[in-house]
């Protein structure tokens, strides 16, 4: 019997999902158990399965660990979203411009201030609060913010018992970005506001 003429389509269809599974199933950090398809006409790994056990849940009982990659993450702790906050705040701080312009010193004090209102944990939001109202933001400098910075962190520290950090060391902890040719700097003023 002569040769299908849709075979070299089908082909080339088969080989296009194949890659296009693979590449979703990296993303979404989804190990297959399955061998790559042969090159045999039956389509073997369907890019979606109605087998498939759902990946996303609305069930906090079944967000416990869910792989992703080799790594498994669960839900963020306060703990968590501090660390991830601190360290923006500080890098920030550390890429702060020696002479900032007025609308970068601004953006500094809304930006303490939004904090105080909206980050995501309501008893830090309101200690924020407190803490900036006794220590207003000083950004007038790369070196004033993120000494200003340091030592707020500090008073948040002694209010959960932690060890108060050296401030002269904050540039040792908290340099600057390793972007090539600068690329990552925030530019400033060469003019005083
Ligand atoms: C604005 C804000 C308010 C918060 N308020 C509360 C609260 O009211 N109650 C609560 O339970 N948690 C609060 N947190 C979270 C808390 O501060 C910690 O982030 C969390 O407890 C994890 O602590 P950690 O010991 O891992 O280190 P973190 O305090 O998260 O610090 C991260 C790293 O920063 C460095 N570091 C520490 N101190 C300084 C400093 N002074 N200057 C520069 N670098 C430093 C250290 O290397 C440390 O490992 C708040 C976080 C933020 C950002």
């Amino acid at each position: 019997m002569a040769e299908n003429p849709w075979q070299p389509l089908l082909q080339t269809f088969e080989k296009l999902s194949s890659c296009l599974q693979t590449h979703l199933s990296n993303f979404m950090g989804i190990k297959s158990s399955t061998p790559p398809p042969s090159s045999s006409s039956t389509i073997q790994n369907p890019i979606i399965s109605l087998d498939s056990p759902p990946l996303i849940t609305t069930n906090n009982s079944n967000l416990q660990k869910l792989p992703l990659k080799d790594k498994y993450v669960g839900p963020v702790t306060k703990e968590d979203l501090g660390r991830a906050t601190w360290t923006f705040l500080h890098t920030l701080a550390a890429q702060y411009p020696e002479k900032p312009t007025r609308q970068q010193k601004k953006d500094v004090k809304e930006l303490m201030g939004i904090l105080s209102r909206m980050y995501p944990c309501r008893e830090c939001a309101d200690h924020f609060k407190e803490i900036l109202r006794s220590n207003p933001t000083q950004a007038g400098s790369q070196e004033e913010f993120s000494q200003w910075l340091c030592h707020v962190h500090n008073t948040v520290n002694r209010s959960l018992g932690k060890l108060v950090f050296p401030c002269e060391r904050v540039d040792a902890r908290w340099g600057k970005l390793e972007c090539e040719q600068k690329s990552c700097d925030l530019h400033g003023t060469s003019m005083d506001f």
